[in-house]
């Protein structure tokens, strides 16, 4: 099969797995109580504090839809002192701005709230990634934007945390050629470790 089959291929079973994963993410959420969804959003919090060591740039995401809400936590790192960064895009790019909880967000790409153009940016050590799916290999699938990808083709040093539901998880996701892998994934369950492939 030619290259371009493959990731022809790849573009429809994404399609339609971010629909299924829409769903599945939404049936998972709307089946806890407010309770139940604080003790997990917590567990969440918890478990991503061992992974984020120091006190390098943290940058994390306005939750949109069903997405585990993150600005919280990222608030408390802020209160500790932590540099806090959020996503910014103009047209096809992503960037990060630095983020404090007194700051206006306006509302930006898909109506998701961001820091107002023109803030200081910065590049992360740590980025807090929203996810529709992912697998235990580090796969990824999110919006179909690119922004993320795009966004880490040029940045090795980024440790990437994907934040999920554990319903979230696939076997395996489908990958393209510029899918970047996660390091990490965090769920209210547990914490996947992905081994950095040994060169
Ligand atoms: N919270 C959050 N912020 C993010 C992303 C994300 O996935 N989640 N992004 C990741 O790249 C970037 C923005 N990219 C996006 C690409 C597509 C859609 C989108 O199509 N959203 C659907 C929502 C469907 C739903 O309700 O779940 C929409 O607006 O119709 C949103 C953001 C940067 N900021
Ligand atoms: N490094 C890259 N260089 C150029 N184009 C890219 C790159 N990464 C992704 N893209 C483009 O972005 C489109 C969407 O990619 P993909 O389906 O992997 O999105 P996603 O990872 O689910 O979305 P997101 O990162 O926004 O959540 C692809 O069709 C591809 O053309």
């Amino acid at each position: 099969m030619s290259r371009g089959a493959e990731v022809s291929d790849a573009a429809s079973t994404k399609a339609s797995l971010r629909i299924a994963l829409r769903r599945v993410r939404h049936d998972f959420l709307s089946g806890l109580s407010a309770d139940q969804r604080d003790a997990a959003l917590a567990r969440i919090d918890a478990a991503i504090t061992p992974l984020i060591p120091g006190d390098a740039a943290v940058a994390g995401y306005v939750a949109q839809s069903d997405e585990p809400d993150v600005l919280p936590f990222l608030a408390s790192l802020h209160a500790a002192g932590r540099r806090v960064l959020l996503p910014c895009v103009r047209r096809l790019d992503m960037e990060f701005s630095a983020w404090s909880p007194a700051d206006p967000l306006v509302p930006g790409y898909a109506g998701i709230p961001m820091p107002q153009l023109g803030g200081d940016s910065g590049v992360p050590r740590f980025l807090l990634v929203p996810l529709l799916g992912f697998d235990r290999q580090g796969g990824r699938i999110g919006q179909g934007g690119g922004f993320y990808d795009r966004y880490l083709e040029h940045r090795p040093e980024t440790k990437r945390l994907g934040i999920a539901w554990s319903a979230q998880e696939v076997d395996e996701v489908p990958s393209d050629p510029w899918d970047v892998a996660l390091t990490a994934v965090v769920t209210e369950l547990e914490t996947i470790e992905v081994e950095p492939p040994s060169l």
